[in-house]
Parts: structure tokens; C-alpha cells; sequence
């Protein structure tokens, strides 16, 4: 097989998971990188390669739903080194102002490497010749170089979708410059803000030495890096859809109904992580019920919670923190029929996820950081009769365009719930001012607009061939 378009992530957008009988079976993958790209690969024919889930296994390229899918195969290493290791017990929680301490081991480097290798060299045998390769992620990050050590014929792109750090965090990596060098094989490397963008060029001319102009590195063979931000989005017009589609209405109101009839639904909706800032969150509402300045005869808080990197030790114990806090909180402050608090540990599908926006009066995300946060776009696009509110973590990617959103710091539990409380008794005047904004900003610019915008910005730069020269102050 050879493609003009090669998608290369950690993640295929199905999962193989082993159902409760031991058969097998596909389930789409979690988390807003595989939302976000499948409606592109959609519309661009082209190839997916990544990682389906599970280890040891063999599988042949397949086609799921129309995309031409290329299963890597893992083990049970790769895994625990790769993916578990240094993915995401070295560079997630780092990445993320360390809301969590990073750990740094070398067999982890070891396994990254040996990994990013592997997915370098099935690019560089899948792409046609000249074609676009596309590497997503922090998962990836040596994959630009090693295949343009391969392919030197190819255009490749680097988008990530999690923050990138100031320079006083992320030179705490003992691998620091490889990875910045990794990343320097892009023709353009794209990230969620302008900021990371910058942070990335800092740290380029100081740790690898390279001279830069705004937002171009210029590497001693010629060639040319661009980086800049392109903040990505949702399938607008696919939520808005669903959003106005009868059975999700339908559903939205019997998810009312099954809740005890509140006259306010309160909804988180994450991955479970510990960079979303769902322990605060419930806290903060607990206190709000135990002050009496809300009251479950009135309100309920829904909270899914999605399992996430259920053998990396952080997570676990979230997991296991969170249990105990709803079970006190419920067992607390909870009545008859009225729990303080209605928790789901589970991945919902789209539709179920739309119902849910649909019935929910306020939308609490509050991440410590996170690189976008496409939930509260989503739910900002299922609210077609502008109402609804949306109270939103400073420290998310979206408080960049969602300026109308209730905006509060995680880390201050009092001001967060000031700001629940003002969402919670707005006038349906100020809902109605702050949601048409909100649904300007996601409608104009959607995913596609994001991906069109960085594809063609990748197309624009000059041939890897082509030698540039420095501005005359070059810095
Ligand atoms: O693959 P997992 O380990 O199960 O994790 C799921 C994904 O989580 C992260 O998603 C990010 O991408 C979103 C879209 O750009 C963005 O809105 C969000 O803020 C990010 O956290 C991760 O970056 C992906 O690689 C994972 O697949
Ligand atoms: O039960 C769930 C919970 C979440 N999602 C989807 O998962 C994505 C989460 O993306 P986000 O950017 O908010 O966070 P991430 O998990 O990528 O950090 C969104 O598209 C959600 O609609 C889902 O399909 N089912």
C-alpha cells in the first residue's frame, strides 16, 4: 500500500478490546485526538497507522467505516516502557505544569526510542513518493527526524496536541535536545497555542543552538522549521446535527426524567485524569450543597468519568480517590431518590454524549491544563437555542477562544464556586449573550478549518531541498 496522506499516531481510532466472554472486539478509542482526526482522514483519503490496543498481536491493514487503518504491533514491553513509561509517566504529567511528578528512567528512553523507530520506518514504507506525513503527539516526538533520515522526499508535519512547556520545566528532560532534534525533522511542527509555539523556538535556539526569526528555525543544512498554533476544534455541523435530531432530544429528556426531574443538571464529562481537576471540582460542589447555597432537591451534578491508563499507578489512585469522594459526598449529603452526586466510570458513545449536552444546564470543566479540551466545544455546539452555561478552567486551550465561558482557576475552590453559583442562577438574557459568542467562534472555526489551515500551511513551505537564507538579523 502507498498513500499520499499518512496519519501516523500512538492510537488507531478503534480499540481492540476483550469483551467479558474473552471474544474480541473493536470499540472506538478514547480521548479527543482520534474526535478530532477522523472526520480528517474522512475527508482526505489517506492511510492511519497506530497502535490498536492490546499487545501481541498481528493484524493485517484493514478498513473500518470507510478509513484504511494500519495496525503497529506492540508488546507487552513496548507498552509498559512506550506508552505507560515514558509517554505517560515521564512526559504527560511534565508537559502539564507537573500537576503530578515526572518520573525519568532510562529503559523508558529506551523503549520511546526503540518505538518512535518502528513507526518511522512503516511510515517511510507506506508514504508514496513526495507524499504528506502527518505525526501527532508527544507519543511520536522522534519520529520527524528518524524519517526524514529515511524519506528525505517527504513533507512532514508534527502537530501536538497536549501543552508544551515553559523552558524551566521541560529542560528538567535528560533527553531534552533529542527530543527537540526529534521534532526539528518536521517541516512544521504545530501546537494547541501561540505560546507553546514560542517556548518551542526559545528552546530550540537555546538548547540546540540553531539561529531563529519569530517563529522559523533555520537548521545549518538549509532547511527551514516552522512552528505555529493552530487550536483544534470539533465537527460543528455534525454535533449541531445531532444536537437538533429528535431521538437525542428525546433522550435528553428522559435523562432528565431518570435524574429525578432537577431543576438544574449539573455535567462533567473527562477522561479520567488528573490533570482535569474532577477531585476539586466535586469538592467544591459538596461544599456548595453542605453551605446550602444549592440543594439536591434542586440540582444534581452528573460526572463521567472515562477510563484512562488504568495501569499507570497515578491514575489507579485517582480512581480510587474519587470513588471514595462521591461515596462520601452521596452518602453525606445525598436524600432519598436525590443523590448529591451521579457517577459514571464508563465511555459513553457520541450520541449518548450529545443527549447528555443537551440536557445539561451547566458544563464544569476545570483541567489543572489541558492542551485544548474539545468537550466543552462539543457541548457549546449541541446548545443550538443558546442557552446553556459553560463555566471553564483558565488553564484549558478552549479559554483562548471561549472567552464568554464562566472562567475560573481550578486551583481556587472558592473562586470556582462563585462561578458555579453565578452560571448556576444566570439570567437567561446573559446565557443567551455568552452562548451565541461562544457558538460564533466553535461554528467558524471547526475541525476542518483546523486541519485545512495546517495542511496547508505544510503544503506552503519550501522543499526540504531548497536552501534558505537567514534574514539579515537573524537571532
Ligand atoms: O490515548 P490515550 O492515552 O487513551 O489518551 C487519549 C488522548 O488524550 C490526549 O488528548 C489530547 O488531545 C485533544 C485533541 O487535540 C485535546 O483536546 C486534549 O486537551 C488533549 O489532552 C492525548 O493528547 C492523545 O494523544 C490521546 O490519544
Ligand atoms: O464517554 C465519553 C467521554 C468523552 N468522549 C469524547 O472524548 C473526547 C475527549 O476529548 P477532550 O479533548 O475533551 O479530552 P482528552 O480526553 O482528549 O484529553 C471528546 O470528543 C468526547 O466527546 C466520548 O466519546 N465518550
Amino acid at each position: 500500500m502507498q498513500a499520499d496522506l499518512v496519519i501516523v499516531a500512538n492510537r488507531l481510532p478503534v480499540d481492540r478490546v476483550e469483551m467479558p466472554d474473552g471474544t474480541k472486539a473493536w470499540r472506538r478509542s478514547p480521548g479527543g485526538l482520534v474526535s478530532a482526526l477522523e472526520p480528517v482522514l474522512r475527508a482526505n483519503e489517506g492511510v492511519w497507522i497506530g497502535w490498536p490496543g492490546g499487545t501481541d498481536e498481528d493484524l493485517e491493514p484493514f478498513e473500518d467505516d470507510g478509513l484504511h487503518l494500519l495496525p503497529m504491533t506492540m508488546t507487552a514491553e513496548d507498552i509498559e516502557e512506550h506508552y505507560e513509561g515514558f509517554s505517560n509517566g515521564t512526559l504527560w504529567p511534565l508537559y502539564h505544569d507537573v500537576v503530578a511528578k515526572p518520573e525519568f528512567h532510562r529503559e523508558w528512553w529506551d523503549g520511546y526510542q526503540r518505538v518512535n523507530k518502528r513507526f518511522a520506518e512503516k511510515c517511510a514504507e507506506v508514504a508514496a513518493k513526495g507524499a504528506t506525513v502527518w505525526v501527532q503527539d508527544y507519543q511520536l516526538q522522534l519520529v520527524p527526524q528518524m524519517l526524514r533520515d529515511l524519506r528525505p522526499d517527504l513533507r512532514i508535519g508534527f502537530y501536538l496536541h497536549i501543552p508544551f512547556p515553559p523552558a524551566e520545566l521541560f529542560q528538567q528532560v535528560p533527553w531534552r535536545r533529542q527530543l527537540l532534534e526529534g521534532l526539528l525533522g518536521a517541516d512544521l511542527v504545530g501546537f494547541q497555542l501561540p505560546q507553546a509555539a514560542q517556548n518551542f523556538v526559545r528552546l530550540v535556539r537555546q538548547r540546540v543552538g540553531h539561529k531563529t526569526h519569530r517563529d522559523l528555525v533555520y537548521l545549518p543544512d538549509g532547511r527551514t522549521v516552522h512552528a505555529a498554533a493552530f487550536p483544534i476544534s470539533i465537527d460543528f455541523v455534525g454535533f449541531d446535527e445531532m444536537a437538533h435530531d429528535e431521538a437525542i432530544n428525546q433522550r435528553a429528556k428522559e435523562i432528565r426524567q431518570q435524574l429525578g426531574d432537577p431543576r438544574k443538571i449539573l455535567l462533567g464529562v473527562d477522561r479520567l485524569d488528573y490533570t482535569k481537576g474532577i477531585y476539586a471540582r466535586l469538592r467544591a460542589y459538596g461544599e456548595m450543597l453542605r453551605d446550602t447555597e444549592l440543594d439536591v432537591e434542586d440540582a444534581i451534578f452528573v460526572q463521567v468519568a472515562v477510563p484512562s491508563r488504568e495501569r499507570v499507578e497515578q491514575y489507579r489512585k485517582l480512581r480510587d480517590d474519587i470513588d471514595r469522594l462521591v461515596g462520601r459526598l452521596n452518602g453525606d449529603l445525598g436524600r432519598i431518590g436525590r443523590p448529591a452526586i451521579s457517577y459514571l466510570h464508563t465511555s459513553l458513545p457520541r450520541n449518548e454524549m450529545a443527549a447528555l449536552y443537551r440536557a445539561a444546564d451547566i458544563m464544569v470543566v476545570t483541567p489543572y491544563r489541558d492542551g485544548m479540551n474539545l468537550v466543552a466545544k462539543e457541548y457549546v455546539a449541541c446548545r443550538y437555542d443558546n442557552d446553556g452555561a459553560l463555566v471553564l478552567s483558565e488553564f484549558a486551550g478552549a479559554a483562548e477562544e471561549l472567552r464568554q465561558a464562566w472562567l475560573v482557576n481550578p486551583y481556587d475552590i472558592n473562586g470556582m464556586k462563585a462561578a458555579l453559583l453565578e452560571a448556576y442562577s444566570a439570567e437567561p438574557k446573559e446565557l443567551t449573550r455568552r452562548m451565541r459568542a461562544m457558538r460564533k467562534q466553535v461554528a467558524s472555526k471547526d475541525v476542518r478549518h483546523w486541519a485545512d489551515t495546517f495542511l496547508e500551511v505544510l503544503g506552503a513551505v519550501q522543499s526540504s531541498h531548497t536552501k534558505n537564507v537567514l534574514p539579515p538579523n537573524g537571532n
